[in-house]
């Protein structure tokens, strides 16, 4: 039976199984097993054709302090919207699939220069290769963020989101979920020992019972697991699988000039949502104060201004320089690698003003961590201080060096004494 069946299988008997408390321990390693085989299926497909081989989908150039991926139907408005956006023309039109490849463009906003992916419309199926689908999802999961962009005027609108949720989770993308909380350390010997620092209520009346069971799913017999945190059992094979990438989902609803305004007030209290219009510039484009989707992105890609400073010089508040939470941080290290390694080499502390400082200026080290439109001014170590680095810097290579010709000596003594 192909890895294609077995899936159909088990869906059928999940859906087949009531849900109740004595099915719980059931249904759970139905969906572990489920799970090991999507992604069986996921991983085959992405190394065999469909695709470039680097898993890139589209290769297109990064650019710009951070990435985001619009990902929605045919029709929805995607290529208009860059249009709108940047200033990279993308054909748009009334009929569908207009766009066949990925047109990026770039987006500038307060200092920070977003790069934006128009890509082809997706449909279900797309995650196993229906249309351009497996590429379109691979850039997704290169992106810092997704914008999904849903058209207000189609009739089962829940549903396209809930399809393009699960494409996107069947590839391994986790929408606007943290990382679970929870440890794997797999042992040489002995059973599976789960201990948790929160009552657990998702994993039925015996969680270590069920948790040993899905481990065994993956051939893991013996490992403790310590959870800080409430899980499932979906994420706990999340953390198991180990290849999940975990991304900020904002969604737009488009085209609300077409529907009621009953309709738009519900599409606006969706999670995670907002509305708007491209055709009529509503919360998107000029002016700035009212582009509710740029205010969003922003938010969502969780990016932050530092302005830095020269001793006895004013803050350059014309450029500054933009760190991203999601990809390297924001902490005054990311800060100095930003700029150069020499910097982050010759670093000795910061003075850091604005909201993160507890008093202005703070003396902070690496660590610290910046908030948006703080000012630093990163104090280098002097001379003398580098010298003397540079000396530990020697005498370490020395020392390294007569270790390593020892251990070398060592070993071919080893091996003349076994020939011998
Ligand atoms: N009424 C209305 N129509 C819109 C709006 N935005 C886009 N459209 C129209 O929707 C149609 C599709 O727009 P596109 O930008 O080509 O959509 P797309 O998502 O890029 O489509 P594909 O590339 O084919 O997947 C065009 O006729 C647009 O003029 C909007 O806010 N309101
Ligand atoms: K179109
Ligand atoms: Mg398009």
């Amino acid at each position: 039976m192909g890895v294609m069946e077995k899936i159909k299988e088990i869906e059928a008997e999940m859906a087949r199984t009531q849900k109740n408390k004595a099915t719980n321990y059931h249904l759970g390693t139905l969906k572990a097993k489920l799970a090991r085989l999507r992604n069986e299926l996921f991983v085959e497909q992405s190394g065999s054709g469909g695709g470039s081989s680097t898993g890139e989908g589209f290769d297109v150039a990064r650019n710009g302090d951070a990435r985001v991926a619009l990902i929605g139907f045919p029709s929805v408005g995607k290529s208009s919207l860059l249009n709108a956006l940047t200033s990279t023309e993308s054909e748009a039109a009334a009929y569908e699939f207009t766009t066949l490849t990925c047109i990026p463009g770039v987006l500038n906003y307060s200092g920070s220069k977003i790069q934006v992916l128009d890509l082809p419309g997706i449909i279900e199926g797309a995650a196993h290769g229906a249309g351009r689908g497996k590429e379109v999802i691979a850039v997704a999961r290169n992106a810092d963020a997704i914008l999904i962009v849903l058209d207000s005027m189609k009739e089962g609108l829940n549903r396209h989101r809930e399809i393009l949720e699960r494409e996107l989770e069947t590839v391994g993308i986790r929408l606007n979920q943290r990382p679970p909380d929870v440890a794997v350390s797999k042992r040489s010997g002995g059973a599976v020992r789960f201990s948790s620092t929160v009552p657990q209520t998702k994993l039925g009346p015996d969680p270590e019972k069920i948790v040993t069971q899905i481990l065994r799913e993956y051939k893991i017999v013996s490992a403790d697991v310590l959870a800080r945190e409430e899980i499932t059992v979906d994420q706990l094979v999340d953390v198991i699988i180990g290849n999940r990438q975990y991304k900020p989902c904002l969604y737009l609803y488009n085209k609300i000039d077409a529907v009621t305004i009953e309709e738009v007030d519900q599409l606006a209290r969706m999670p995670h949502s907002m509305v708007g219009s491209v055709a009529q510039r509503f919360n998107i484009g000029e002016p700035m104060e009212d582009d509710l989707l740029k205010q969003n992105l922003w938010k969502y890609l969780g990016l932050t201004r530092i302005y830095t400073k020269r001793k006895g010089s004013p803050p350059d508040l014309e450029e500054p320089v933009v760190l991203s939470d999601i990809r390297k941080g924001t902490t005054v290290k990311s800060l100095c690698a930003n700029i150069s390694t020499q910097l982050l080499r010759d670093f000795n502390y910061a003075l850091v003003w604005g909201t993160s400082a507890k008093h202005s200026p703070q003396r902070c080290g690496l660590s610290h961590k910046l908030d948006d439109e703080d000012v630093v001014q990163i104090v280098s170590k002097t001379i003398k201080q580098q010298q003397l680095d540079k000396n530990y810097g020697v005498l370490a290579q020395e020392y390294q060096d007569k270790h390593s010709k020892k251990r070398l000596e060592a070993k071919k003594k080893k091996q003349q004494r076994l020939r011998g």
